[in-house]
């Protein structure tokens, strides 16, 4: 079923500068084409599209954002109802529940913490399912598992309703700047439908098939991150105890083959013991664990990443949870200072 909602995107891109973005669009082998703006702007007679968000934390919050400023009419809900009225003085609507935030949309995303809590969210008492039917579609951009994921699909499926696992690469800065890049599977025909909102949330979009790709996808990619912070937290304190500047090994990274963003963004904070949060530790902690979990299902060996969840553990029990997951270095000088 063609959803009505869609056809309204050409009213949306209007206001939206769409070029620069599209000209950005990766081309992964499993990515289908990207959708023209005259193949949209043929649809354009069809009734008003709203757009539902779910969970407006660190990054909820800002994607909810650019839905607004490109001019979609958007309905949000938050755990913590306070936490809507920054978008709602932007114009947003409120509903008291994923439900009837659901039931009042045509197309509903939800952001919030781990696999617990998109479960609540989407199958829970009140939860999206209650609220999901034909014609509907739910995007969960949630970091959690491919179970989670699957068991979410067979929920909004039930109801006739279509679902797609959106998880997203990219920080607090890519999501303030319509710069993420979601990784996402499910149902193609919704994917489709609903790539001009990911594309105004984000610079690049991959569909990878079967619900639990995307899911993977993120995992491993969040493996790697984890791997990454913690070995440089090792060296950045290595450089320090031989007497060299960290900031000349941020520097010499930043010009060198191994260099990332990353280290460039987070490095000079990291010297000062400054973690102001962008990305929770906690969270960074949970994808590693759910990651490991992947890898021991398919009987592969990751002792890299299962060393620096070690770390993150340790960071977490010094109650650095909700700080920036670069705090993890503060698990090595603690280290240090026992040994010493
Ligand atoms: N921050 C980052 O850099 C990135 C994060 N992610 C992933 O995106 C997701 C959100 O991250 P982020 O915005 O940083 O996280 P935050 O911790 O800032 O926000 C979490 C959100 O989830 C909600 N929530 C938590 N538990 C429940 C529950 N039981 N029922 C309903 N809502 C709940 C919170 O509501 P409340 O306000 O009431 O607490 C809040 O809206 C996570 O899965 C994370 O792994 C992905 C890419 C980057
Ligand atoms: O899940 C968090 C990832 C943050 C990032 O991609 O920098």
């Amino acid at each position: 079923m063609a959803m009505a909602f869609f056809s309204t995107f050409p009213r949306i891109l209007n206001k939206f500068k769409f070029t620069p973005i599209s000209s950005n669009i990766s081309k992964p082998l499993l990515s289908l084409p990207f959708k023209t703006f005259s193949f949209l702007a043929s649809d354009a007679s069809l009734a008003e599209g709203r757009v539902g968000f779910l969970g407006l934390g660190i990054m909820g919050t800002p994607m909810a954002q650019n839905l607004i400023k490109a001019g979609c009419d958007v309905t949000v809900w938050n755990r913590t109802k306070s936490k809507c009225d920054p978008l709602l003085n932007l114009g947003a609507k409120y509903q008291s529940s994923p439900k009837e935030v659901a039931a009042n949309c045509d197309v509903t995303f939800a952001m919030v913490a781990d696999p617990e809590s998109a479960i609540d969210v989407a199958c829970g008492k009140n939860g999206v399912a209650s609220g999901m039917s034909p014609g509907k579609g739910y995007v969960d951009i949630s970091t959690v598992d491919g179970a989670t994921s699957k068991l979410i699909n067979e929920h909004i499926k039930a109801t006739g309703a279509l679902f797609l696992e959106a998880p997203v690469s990219g920080s607090k800065k890519p999501a303030e700047d319509a710069q993420l890049i979601f990784l996402t599977a499910g149902e193609k025909s919704l994917y489709d439908s609903v790539a001009p909102l990911l594309d105004i949330m984000g610079k690049s979009r991959f569909y990878f098939g079967e619900v639990g790709n995307g899911a993977a996808m993120k995992l491993i990619v969040n493996m790697i991150r984890g791997s990454m912070m913690a070995s440089f937290s090792e060296g950045i304190l290595l450089s320090k105890k031989v007497g060299l500047d960290p900031n000349g090994l941020i520097e010499v990274l930043s010009q060198s083959a191994i260099s990332a963003p990353m280290y460039s963004h987070k490095g000079p904070l990291m010297v000062k013991s400054l973690y102001p949060t962008e990305a929770p530790l906690k969270h960074q902690q949970k994808d590693i664990r759910l990651a490991l979990a992947l890898a021991e299902s398919v009987s592969q060996s990751t002792p890299v990443a299962a060393a620096a969840n070690e770390l993150f553990k340790v960071a977490k029990s010094y109650g650095l949870s909700d700080a920036d997951s670069s705090a993890v270095i503060e698990a090595l000088k603690a280290k240090s200072q026992d040994s010493a």
